[in-house]
C-alpha cells in the first residue's frame, strides 16, 4: 500500500478555509502521500447524558454534506464508530500512515484524549500535527501584560479586536481517490456508512432553523450580513425580531471557518459610511470575541467545567426544588417571557441570547437552583450546545464565574416590557395566552379568570420575594 496521511475532522466540518486540512494536504503533496479524512463517533461523548437530539441530527446533516463536498473534490470521508483512542492507532498503521493531521479543542475531555492519541501515535513512529483552527486568536495569543490569561471580557476584547487576524484560506485542491483494495482495507478497518441520528439513539423531527451543511451557512451569512447585520445593535435584544446571525451551530461545528466569517463583517465595516452602521458591525464583532473569551478562558481554567469558579459558591444554599425545575424545563413557570423562551428552545433547539440570560437569571436567582442543573438541561437541548459558552453564559448568569459584578438579577417582567413591548414572542411560543392582553403578558399580572381560562398556570414563585432571599445567600456566602 502506498503511503498515506490521516485527516481525523471533529468540529471543523468544512473544506474551506481549513488551516489544518490545507496545511495536510500541503504534506501529502510534499510527501507524496494520499489523504485520507475520517470522522469517528466518539462513545465517550455520545453516551453522555447531556447530548441534544437536535444537536446530534445537525451534526449528522453537516456530516452528510461535508462527504458530499468529499466526493466532489474526488475523493471521500470515511466514517468510524469507535473509541478514537484505538482507532487513530490501528488505522494509522495498517494505512501506512506518516502522519495524522487534526485541529485542537479547547475542551478538557478532547485535549486529554488527543494527548494520549498523539503518545500512541509518536511511540509507532508516526508524526501528529495539529492546528489551531476554530478560533482567530488561539488560547495564549492574547495574554495580559504580564502574561495571564485574561478573566474579565472589556480588556480581553480590546486586545483581541487590535491583533491582526488571518485572511481565509481557499478550498482543498482535488484529492487523489483510493483504490478498491485500500477502500476494502477501511472497510475491514470497521468503516461504517453515515448512521442516521436515530440509529445512534436520538431522534429529532422538529427541523432547524439553521439548515445544516454548508450553502445554509453561507447563504445565511450573507443574508445576514446584507440585512441585519448594520442593526445588530438596535435589534438583537428583541427575541421577536430575526436579528442575530443564527450561525451558532455552524460556529460549533466549524461548517463555516471563523476568518471567512470575519472577513465578511470586516469588509461591510470598510465599506458602510455611518458611524452607527459600524458600531452595529462591532457589537457584533463582540459576540464572536465572546466566543473566543470563554474558549480561553476554558483552556486555562478547565476546572470551570467542573464547578464554580467562585470558590464561594461552592456551598451555595440552593433550594433545588424538582418541581420547580420540572415547570421551568417545560415553560410552565406561569412567568410568561421565561416560558415563552423555554418552549421556544424545546421546540427548535435554539433560544435568542436574551432569552437564555433571562431564563438562567430566573432558574439561578428566582428559583435558586444550582445552575449546573440549568448548564445541563441547555446541553441536553441547543443545537449549539457549546461546553465553553454554555457554561460561560451559565457562570456569568449565576454569578459564580470569574467577573461576578455586578450581582445580576433580571426581573422577567423589565426584561418582557423592555425587550418584548408588544409580547409578541410571549405570543408566538405560549399559544394558549395569544389572546390574551400584551399589558398582561409583559407585566405577567394576568387577572386569574383569564389565565385559568387558558390553562396557564399561576406563577410558581414571587419575583420580590426570591430576589431578596437569594441576596440574603448571596450575602452570606461572600462573607463566608
Ligand atoms: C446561559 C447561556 C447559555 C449559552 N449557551 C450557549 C451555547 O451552548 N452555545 C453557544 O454557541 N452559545 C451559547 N450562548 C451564547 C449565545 O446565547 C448564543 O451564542 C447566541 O444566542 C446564538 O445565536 P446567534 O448565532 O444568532 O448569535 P449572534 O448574536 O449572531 O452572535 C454570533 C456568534 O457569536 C457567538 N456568541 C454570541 N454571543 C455569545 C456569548 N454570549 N457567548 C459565547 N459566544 C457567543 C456565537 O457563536 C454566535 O453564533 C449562551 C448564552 C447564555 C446566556
Amino acid at each position: 500500500m502506498s503511503k498515506t496521511i490521516l485527516f481525523w475532522h471533529r468540529r471543523d466540518l468544512r473544506l474551506t478555509d481549513h488551516l489544518g486540512l490545507n496545511r495536510a494536504q500541503q504534506y501529502s503533496q510534499t510527501h507524496r502521500c494520499k489523504m485520507i479524512s475520517l470522522f469517528c463517533f466518539d462513545p465517550n461523548i455520545l453516551q453522555r447524558d447531556d447530548i441534544a437530539p437536535a444537536r446530534v441530527a445537525y451534526l449528522i446533516g453537516c456530516l452528510a454534506d461535508l462527504q458530499q463536498q468529499y466526493q466532489k473534490q474526488g475523493s471521500d470521508l470515511y466514517f468510524f464508530s469507535v473509541k478514537p483512542q484505538e482507532l487513530l492507532p490501528k488505522l494509522a498503521q495498517t494505512l501506512n500512515s506518516e502522519a495524522v493531521f487534526w485541529t485542537e479543542d479547547v475542551e478538557p475531555y478532547a485535549r486529554k484524549r488527543d494527548e494520549e492519541i498523539k503518545t500512541q501515535l509518536e511511540q509507532l513512529g508516526i508524526n501528529v500535527f495539529t492546528v489551531w483552527d476554530q478560533l482567530l486568536h488561539p488560547p495564549g495569543d492574547i495574554q495580559t501584560k504580564t502574561g495571564e490569561p485574561y478573566k474579565v471580557y472589556t480588556p480581553f476584547w480590546k486586545n483581541w479586536l487590535k491583533q491582526p487576524k488571518l485572511d481565509p484560506v481557499g478550498l482543498i485542491q482535488p484529492l487523489t481517490p483510493l483504490t478498491d483494495s485500500e477502500q476494502q482495507i477501511i472497510q475491514k478497518l470497521g468503516a461504517i456508512s453515515l448512521p442516521t441520528a436515530q440509529a445512534l439513539g436520538y431522534s429529532w423531527e422538529n427541523g432547524f432553523l439553521l439548515n445544516p451543511g454548508r450553502n445554509a451557512a453561507e447563504e445565511r451569512l450573507a443574508q445576514f450580513c446584507d440585512q441585519a447585520l448594520v442593526f445588530y445593535d438596535e435589534q438583537r435584544n428583541f427575541p421577536a425580531l430575526d436579528g442575530t446571525s443564527l450561525l451558532s451551530p455552524a460556529l460549533k461545528f466549524g461548517v463555516l471557518g471563523i476568518r471567512q466569517i470575519w472577513q465578511q463583517a470586516a469588509e461591510l465595516y470598510s465599506t458602510v459610511r455611518s458611524d452607527e452602521a459600524r458600531n452595529n458591525i462591532q457589537t457584533w464583532q463582540q459576540e464572536l470575541a465572546w466566543r473566543e473569551f470563554y474558549q480561553h478562558a476554558l483552556y486555562f481554567f478547565p476546572e470551570l467545567a467542573e464547578g464554580p469558579y467562585r470558590e464561594a459558591f461552592q456551598d451555595f444554599p440552593w433550594d433545588n426544588n424538582e418541581d420547580h425545575f420540572q415547570a421551568w424545563c417545560e415553560g410552565k413557570t406561569g412567568y410568561p417571557i421565561v416560558d415563552a423562551a423555554m418552549r421556544q428552545l424545546n421546540e427548535t433547539g435554539w433560544m435568542h441570547n436574551r432569552c437564555r440570560m433571562i431564563v438562567a437569571s430566573f432558574l439561578t436567582k428566582d428559583l435558586i437552583i444550582d445552575w449546573r442543573w440549568g448548564e445541563k438541561y441547555f446541553m441536553q437541548t441547543l443545537v449549539d450546545g457549546d461546553l465553553a459558552a454554555n457554561n460561560g453564559g451559565w457562570q456569568w448568569s449565576a454569578s459564580s464565574g470569574m467577573d461576578p459584578k455586578p450581582l445580576r438579577i433580571f426581573n422577567p417582567a423589565s426584561q418582557a416590557q423592555k425587550f418584548d413591548p408588544e409580547g409578541e414572542y410571549i405570543r408566538q411560543w405560549v399559544r394558549e395566552l395569544s389572546s390574551v392582553d400584551s399589558e398582561y403578558l409583559v407585566t405577567g399580572k394576568i387577572p386569574k379568570s383569564e389565565r385559568e381560562a387558558c390553562g396557564y398556570p399561576a406563577p410558581i414563585v414571587d419575583h420580590k420575594r426570591q430576589q431578596a432571599e437569594f441576596k440574603a445567600r448571596y450575602k452570606l456566602i461572600r462573607l463566608s
